[in-house]
């Protein structure tokens, strides 16, 4: 028999929330639920409301014929703050100090519930900026590009360190990356962009810039623009200027003493 109004409201709020950024007609919904384009519409004006209570997100709809409405994902300033507070108070932990003026991240890197808030955090701060595809550098930086793009709803590209014979023919540049200081190669897929995309960057970390002033020059040779930067913890210990500028970090290591154990990791609030 047919749903009632309730019923139909949380099946299209999964739907949605289930294909985030992705359009769904109005028409689908109204035949899924055997129910007129109108009704159709009711219902999701009270899933608007809805949504704008719980902050987690909000509906877009489209007009017209090629119309219909889309789940935006969103995490809200409280529960961003309180996000990465508590990443801060992880990080600041002198068991997590490794040589070289770096701090060990790899399993918070790799823990998708801590993952899925920042990714939504970097969407929010770049989506003004319309990025076509995410791109990042092997291999810690891979799970945050990710989770990033699938909250802007575009796809991901990995830049390899070295060649690899399995991505075909490439285009490589030489940087420093002023965690090695030596002289490192990155290499990316002719295949992997296209001229003009608008490419979102995202690292998880930065200590000199050079990772990132490679990443952006290694976009020219494709003639990408770079749209915005998005780092998750920068390394401000000295007063060093970065070879790159306009990034934007999340967080940041102020102190970092492998004598006495003391680090200092800060959220930097959006
Ligand atoms: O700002 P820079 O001085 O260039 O350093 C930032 C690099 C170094 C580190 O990568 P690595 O730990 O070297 O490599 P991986 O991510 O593969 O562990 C980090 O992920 C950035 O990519």
């Amino acid at each position: 028999e047919k749903m009632k109004r309730a019923e139909r409201m949380v099946a299209i709020t999964q739907v949605l929330m289930l294909k985030p950024n992705v359009l769904t007609p109005l028409a689908l919904f109204a035949e899924q639920f055997r129910t007129a384009k109108s009704t159709i519409s009711e219902d999701l004006m009270a899933v608007k409301g809805s949504l704008q209570l719980s902050g987690h997100g909000h509906l877009e709809t489209i007009p017209g014929a090629a119309g219909g409405v889309r789940y935006i994902p969103e995490i809200s300033r409280e529960e961003a703050t309180a996000v990465l507070n508590s990443l801060a108070e992880r990080l600041n932990d002198k068991e997590r100090i490794l040589a070289g003026g770096f701090i060990y991240m790899t399993d918070l890197l790799f823990n998708p519930s801590i993952l899925r808030p920042l990714g939504l955090i970097f969407a929010g701060a770049f989506r003004q900026k319309k990025p076509d595809v995410v791109v990042t550098i092997e291999t810690k930086g891979i799970p945050l590009a990710l989770v990033t793009a699938e909250a802007l709803g575009v796809p991901m590209v990995v830049i390899r360190s070295g060649n690899k014979v399995t991505e075909g023919s490439s285009v490589s540049i030489n940087y420093v990356s002023g965690s090695s200081r030596r002289i490192q190669t990155m290499s990316l897929s002719r295949r992997a962009l296209e001229a003009r995309q608008r490419v979102l960057i995202i690292d998880d970390f930065m200590k000199a810039g050079g990772t990132a002033l490679g990443i952006k020059s290694l976009m020219e040779e494709f003639q990408a623009d770079v749209v915005g930067i998005g780092i998750l913890v920068e390394a401000q210990i000295t007063s060093e200027p970065k070879l790159v500028e306009g990034y934007l970090s999340l967080l940041q290591l102020k102190e970092l003493n492998p004598d006495s154990g003391k680090t200092t990791v800060v959220p930097v609030f959006l």
